[in-house]
């Protein structure tokens, strides 16, 4: 439900305030949760994990982590997990492509499916450093159902952008 949405954006938001500042990225925060259960899967911030990492792919290699996989294997080591049982909660929307070359988030949720359903985003990503973030099409093309959570923009983008030289 909304109340729902909105309580697991806070939480993102919290987990965003943890990543250090930086003026080439955004401090974002995500979270992976089974929706049949509601248990929180996964947390990430960007920068949480060693390496210019994303919060979302902080969400992903740990709970690879906890698979005793890497990342690009997650998907596998789920294999028996119920399809579209996950859902991704992040305080911007994922990248779809990234100022220094690496794997756009996009990707690497769309190389979760099918265990992702829904993207849950707080905010689109400002263009600042990608002029257009094709993200919601890509994950909309394969049937990942993309949702704005409204209300916490103004928040989420102050905390996003605080490493930035103002
Ligand atoms: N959704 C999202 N989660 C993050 O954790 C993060 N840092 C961004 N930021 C998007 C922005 O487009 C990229 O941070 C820049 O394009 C620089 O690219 P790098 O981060 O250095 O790979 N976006
Ligand atoms: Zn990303």
């Amino acid at each position: 439900s909304p109340g729902d949405h909105r309580a697991y954006m806070q939480y993102a938001l919290s987990l965003a305030k943890q990543s250090p500042p930086k003026p080439s990225n955004y401090r974002v925060g995500a979270i992976l949760v089974d929706r049949s259960t509601n248990v929180v899967l996964s947390t990430g911030y960007t920068l949480e994990l060693e390496g210019n990492t994303h919060a979302e792919q902080c969400c992903f290699a740990k709970l690879a982590e906890r698979h005793g996989v890497a990342e690009e294997q997650l998907a596998d080591a789920m294999a028996n997990a119920s399809p579209r049982s996950l859902v991704l909660y992040t305080t911007m929307e994922p990248c779809s492509q990234r100022m220094s070359g690496n794997l756009p988030c996009t990707q690497r949720i769309l190389r979760l499916r099918p265990l992702v359903s829904s993207v849950y985003v707080g905010v689109k990503e400002p263009e600042k450093f990608v002029s257009e973030n094709t993200g919601r099409k890509a994950l909309g093309d394969a049937g990942i159902e993309f949702v704005h959570v409204e209300g916490l923009e103004r928040e989420i983008l102050e905390v996003a952008t605080a490493g930035h030289v103002k």
